[in-house]
């Protein structure tokens, strides 16, 4: 179904953190409007589409996006609107073209990914289908994927000593997606509980996990798996397990990583994860050594790639390229996926694809700066890959995500569970 785009406009708003954003409208023929909200990451792979802020780019702080929302309004305006497209990857491909850096460097990738968002809704409108069914792949069964709550936030997304980023619950046993979040909200509440009773503080950090002073990451385990079962759930694959997202770019400086006060090296680090593995119902590890640490990234998937799945989020950055080699270099099991990493919609269904022809999973991901904005919740869905993570069962932005999921679960007969 061929879309001409009617109009095409942007404007600055605010993400979950306060800090500006871009949100962008496509106009239809007919009137009617879809729109995207942009998201944005505070631990940041270096090799990111790069996200345009005004002034110096390659420098985060809570700097507007006038430029990103201006190239929106004017210069990608322009170039699409009054055209026809034949498909979204069309419309990616102009913009690709257009800004010409092999890094969205010049229009600014919050800007492309915003109107690519933007498309794939419009398609999805032309062709009458919900959003989830527009992105499914030919060939590929749609599911519910399993939701990853990061209830206890440490890392670049919270103030605290803490120096692993998220601890995430996967209720990968539960029967439905509505029963996985009711699984997630109780033991949400229970961990609440018992962090008080331990007289820690209940604070939050940036994706709504609390935000103890907390040192060692296996007290935390400790915690976690007492809030599951004193929830009711049996710790493990068969209930709920849990899922690490350490960041380890963050704490990587000089070849060693410092953690709770530790000086390791790759080798350590990859013995501490074995003790990890064998204490804890741990079934996934996330960004478990830094990005430029790849002969690390071999060796951990030796050691441990046959007992947990090992995913590149800064590793990998939703890149088709990137993802290739590190199938071929066999770096890690599984991939992030985040849309604006990479910076369209096109490309981020090439590198699950990708993954899925070379057997590697792959996990829809959110960033610490989000809008109300669920794509990736129909996105998670409709490629099948069977989980998703998107913050704590709390605070708006994350929950629209999960509550997007249990109205695609009650509305239409899909299975759950990991692929
Ligand atoms: O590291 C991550 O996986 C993400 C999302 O949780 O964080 P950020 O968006 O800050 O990169
Ligand atoms: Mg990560």
């Amino acid at each position: 179904m061929t879309l001409t785009i009617a109009g095409l406009s942007a404007v600055e708003v605010l993400d979950s953190r306060g800090r500006p954003t871009v949100a962008v409208t496509m106009v239809l023929p007919g009137g009617r409007r879809v729109r995207a909200g942009v998201p944005s990451g505070a631990s940041t792979g270096s090799r990111e589409a790069v996200e345009l802020r005004d002034g110096d780019p390659h420098r985060y702080a809570g700097r507007g996006v006038r430029h990103a929302v201006g190239n929106v309004r004017g210069e990608i305006a322009d170039l699409l609107v009054g055209r026809k497209f034949a498909d979204l990857a069309a419309v990616d491909r102009a913009m690709i073209d257009a800004d010409g850096t092999g890094t969205k460097a010049r229009l600014g990738a919050n800007a492309i990914v915003g109107v690519s968002m933007a498309a794939a809704r419009a398609f999805a409108v032309l062709a009458g289908l919900p959003l989830w069914r527009y992105l499914n792949p030919p060939g590929v069964p749609p599911r519910l994927p399993v939701p990853h709550f990061n209830v206890v936030n440490g890392g670049a997304h919270a103030p605290n000593r803490l120096d692993f980023q998220e601890f995430m619950i996967a209720p990968l046993g539960a029967p439905s997606l509505t029963e996985a979040v009711r699984a997630g909200a109780e033991i949400y509440a229970a961990l609440r509980r018992g962090l008080a009773d331990k007289g820690f503080a209940t604070g939050l950090g940036d994706e709504g996990g609390f935000a103890p002073e907390i040192d060692a990451p296996e007290d935390v385990l400790t915690t976690l798996v007492d809030a599951i079962a004193d929830a009711g759930y049996p710790p493990g694959r068969d209930g709920v397990a849990i899922a690490l997202d350490p960041a380890a770019s963050e704490f990587h400086r000089d070849g060693r990583y410092r953690v709770a006060g530790e000086n390791l090296t790759s080798t350590d680090m990859i013995t501490r994860y074995e003790a990890i593995v064998d204490r804890f119902p741990v079934w996934s590890i996330e960004d478990g050594l830094a990005e430029d640490d790849l002969d690390g990234w071999v060796r951990l998937t030796e050691r441990l790639g046959h007992r947990v799945q090992l995913v590149g989020d800064d590793l990998l950055v939703t890149n088709p390229a990137i993802v290739t080699e590190a199938i071929s270099r066999e770096a890690a099991t599984a991939a992030l996926i985040k849309v604006n990493q990479v910076g369209t919609v096109t490309e981020t269904l090439e590198t699950m694809r990708i993954c899925r022809d070379a057997g590697w999973a792959q996990m829809v991901s959110h960033r610490s700066g989000e809008t109300e904005d669920t794509f990736i919740a129909d996105l998670a869905t409709g490629t099948g890959c069977g989980q998703l993570k998107t913050g704590a069962p709390a605070r708006g932005e994350r929950v629209a995500k999960y509550n997007r999921l249990i109205d695609i679960e009650a509305g239409n007969d899909l299975p759950y569970g990991r692929a």
